[in-house]
């Protein structure tokens, strides 16, 4: 997987998303959820290596989801929808404590999509801010509001730490190589509808599931 090499940009970000949404809006295709992932990735990484515990995480869970995509059973991983009906129909999930299904596509993907609320929130910090915000301060409300509620005292004082180091608002906008700050507010606005679809679409699944507090 390429992720450090190539150049961030937020149009591509935002086109992985974009082409998540399938049937209707009603279901997610994991290929491009994990493009979009690792579009975010590759961002990440330009930040420098403060961020490497992060990238790792997100990076490994990306592979294990890819493994099971090139697979013998690949094709029933095609989409959220279908990965859950496959692992929860053939009991492939460990449920209330992990057993012996500790990499399951369910649990893997809920850890990314938990993150995706992080992103959510973060995107639509960043849009609504203003030239005098802190991009530390942004994140890490919207890290504090979402995915610190599921991460241990180590790991939630490690990413506030980390988030100390992140540019300013003007550096962070140049980096995402969309053009001026007005078109980077622009994408954003663009961008944030998708994501929360997406968001949406696999909390609806998850919750019909009872799949939202996989160990
Ligand atoms: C458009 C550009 C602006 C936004 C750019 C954002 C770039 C973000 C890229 C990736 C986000 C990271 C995704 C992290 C996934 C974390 C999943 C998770 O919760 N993992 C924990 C639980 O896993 P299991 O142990 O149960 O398998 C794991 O313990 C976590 C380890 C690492 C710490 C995660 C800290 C998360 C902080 C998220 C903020 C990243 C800051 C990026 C700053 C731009």
């Amino acid at each position: 997987m390429s992720t450090t090499e190539e150049k961030f940009s937020l149009g591509e970000v935002l086109v992985s998303f974009k082409s998540c949404l399938v049937d209707d809006d009603k279901d997610v295709l994991v290929e491009h959820y994990l493009n979009g992932w690792k579009g975010l990735v590759r961002f990440m990484n330009g930040l420098g290596t403060i961020f490497s515990f992060v990238s790792k995480d997100a990076v490994s869970k990306i592979q294990i989801m890819e493994n099971y995509l090139k697979g013998e059973n690949g094709e029933r991983y095609r989409t959220l929808q279908s990965m859950v009906e496959y692992e929860v129909g053939s009991s492939l999930v460990d449920l209330t404590k992990r057993g012996n299904h500790p990499e399951s596509g369910c649990r893997t993907i809920l850890r990314l999509h938990r993150a995706l609320r992080w992103l959510q929130l973060f995107l639509e910090k960043l849009r609504t801010s203003t030239e005098d915000s802190k991009t530390s301060t942004l994140c890490a409300e919207a890290y504090n509001d979402s995915l610190a509620n599921y991460h241990p005292w180590l790991i939630r004082k490690t990413a506030n730490v980390a988030f100390l180091a992140l540019p300013v608002r003007n550096t962070f906008f140049e980096v995402m190589n969309v053009g001026t700050t007005q078109q980077v507010v622009d994408m954003l606005g663009e961008a944030m509808p998708y994501v929360s679809k997406v968001y949406d679409v696999t909390q609806e699944l998850y919750s019909q599931h009872n799949l939202l507090e996989l160990p």
